[in-house]
């Protein structure tokens, strides 16, 4: 069995990453399991990826997994395949747009500076941040006001609702957090949990309940505005229009019918949001542990406005300067991928180009030569983006180290893109890619300009291994940190 599965007993084990790959010789490995025979073939080869993520005939999602867990209300671009999914991705595409970058830019402003002016109220010069709470809640509020033209002030968020809902902040991040539990948990246990008062099973209905119920209002409002004059006001939330218009006999001949429209709106919002905060969450910490770096991109920032931290930023002029800060952003998707592994199924015969290799000493690999691999109709295809991001054949000896300068074109060096997958590749690549870097960059300018990042007090006279484990993570649906506290002091 040894022989067989690349994981061993790590099977499952993330933060394995390239080291099996390593350990075997091979960019391309399988194993199978027992009970079942079913074969696995597990990618950390840039080409390999391209070729299966090029092809639609060749591969395919393994949809009984996505429809199983995103299905609530009805099919959505997630779960689906084929002419289905197509119908999908072409509702949402358009308003994936420059108009709508600079609306993500300028709400990104908005909702930051206000998230850091509470900050600044504070009596201490100096806060402590847990970074994924307060990025789930601003990722949050930008993909509802970007996407969903939905604005509330960052004080309102918190508020309890007088309806007994939750509010809407609150409901999504249980609904997002409640995935598996929903999709797994029968009806029936949670009447029973709702007759004994079992609380953790309540709110996984509950959250599901009050979401659904915020998105149609949400719906109601886009279909009135619709419906009106459209003279006074714009709804510029391009996607929720899109959406509404899908669902609309007149305008969209009911492109989408209701529960697609739901389905559609929630994995927008949830996959618009966690992804973000998470590498956002990362990208601060290895700021604070990474001080240089954190001074490049201050510098790259204050250059921007000739110094003054409080200056304007704006989208068409600013954001195709931050060279370096990108660079920083892509180090952390690289180091820490936020989407670690994505399934393929094959759907007939064919041959995959793997490379095999040796590893020095000092990690150079060495003797690489191709060589082609059987797959099977049936099998799974696993694209190993932690394992690809790693490589060194991809990334040179020092793949394992943060080194942002990597991303940055010279005259003798152009950064491999092919193997950089933090939004995986070809037509099921992300759509929310510019989105989610255009909100980043913001985030990050914005917020190095007006305050230092540091490593939290108990760790700032400690050794760099040990403040490195503030950006740990752990793997849930997607690689979510798991200790990413820093202070922000201000400068301004
Ligand atoms: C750092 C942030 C993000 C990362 C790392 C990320 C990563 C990815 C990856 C790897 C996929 C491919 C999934 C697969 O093949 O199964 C994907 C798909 C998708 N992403 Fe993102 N994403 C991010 C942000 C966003 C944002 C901001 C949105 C929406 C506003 C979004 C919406 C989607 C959607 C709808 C799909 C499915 C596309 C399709 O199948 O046609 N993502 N994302």
């Amino acid at each position: 069995m040894d022989r067989f599965s690349p994981f061993k007993w790590r099977f499952h084990d993330y933060h394995a990453a390239f080291d099996l790959y390593a350990h075997y010789g091979s960019t391309v490995l399988s194993s199978f399991v027992v009970w079942n025979g079913e074969q696995y073939y597990w990618l950390s080869d840039a080409d390999a990826i391209k070729t299966v993520c090029n092809s639609k005939t060749l591969f395919e999602k393994d949809l009984p997994v996505y429809e199983h867990f995103l299905n609530f209300w009805g099919s959505n671009i997630i779960s689906t395949e084929g002419n289905e999914w197509k119908a999908h991705r072409s509702v949402a595409k358009t308003a994936f747009n420059e108009a709508n970058n600079a609306l993500v830019w300028s709400e990104t402003i908005r909702i930051s500076s206000q998230w850091m002016d509470n900050m600044k109220s504070s009596d201490q010069k100096e806060v402590m941040v847990d970074l994924l709470e307060d990025l789930r809640l601003i990722t949050m509020q930008v993909i509802q006001a970007a996407g969903f033209g939905r604005r509330p002030a960052w004080a309102e968020t918190t508020k309890e609702s007088e309806s007994g809902r939750m509010p809407f902040e609150e409901s999504l991040s249980a609904a997002a957090s409640n995935l598996i539990p929903r999709s797994i948990t029968p009806g029936w246990m949670i009447d029973i949990a709702e007759k004994v008062g079992y609380k953790k099973l309540i709110v996984v209905r509950k959250s599901f309940d009050d979401i659904k119920f915020h998105m149609l209002e949400l719906v109601e409002f886009a279909r009135s505005w619709l419906g009106g004059d459209q003279q006074d006001k714009t709804l510029d939330a391009a996607l929720l229009r899109n959406l509404v218009e899908a669902n609309s006999e007149e305008v969209g001949s009911k492109r989408l019918n209701d529960g697609q429209l739901l389905s559609n709106a929630f994995v927008f919002l949830v996959a618009g949001h966690e992804t973000t905060a998470h590498s956002l969450s990362f990208m601060l910490a290895f700021m604070a542990i990474y001080p240089e770096v954190q001074r490049k991109v201050r510098e790259e920032v204050l250059s921007l406005t000739d110094g003054d931290p409080l200056a304007p930023l704006n989208y068409k002029e600013h954001l195709s300067k931050l060279v370096y800060t990108l660079a920083v952003f892509y180090e952390t998707s690289r180091l820490c991928t936020v989407a670690p592994r994505l399934g393929r199924r094959v759907l007939a015969d064919t041959t995959l180009t793997g490379r095999l290799f040796e590893t020095s000493f000092d990690n150079n690999t060495e003797n690489v030569k191709e060589f082609e691999i059987p797959i099977k109709r049936g099998a799974q295809v696993i694209l190993d983006m932690t394992a690809v991001h790693k490589n060194p054949i991809h990334w040179g000896k020092d793949a394992n180290e943060f080194r942002p300068e990597r991303f940055i074109d010279t005259d003798t060096y152009r950064w491999p893109r092919d193997a950089f997958l933090a939004f995986s590749t070809g037509h099921r690549s992300c759509i929310g890619q510019k989105f989610s870097t255009t909100e980043s960059l913001c985030l990050v300018a914005n917020l190095v300009r007006q305050f230092d990042i540091l490593p939290p007090p108990d760790l700032r006279d400690k050794s760099f291994e040990e403040q490195k484990s503030i950006t740990e993570w752990k793997t849930w649906l997607t690689t979510t940190p798991s200790n990413a506290r820093v202070s922000f002091r201000r400068r301004v």
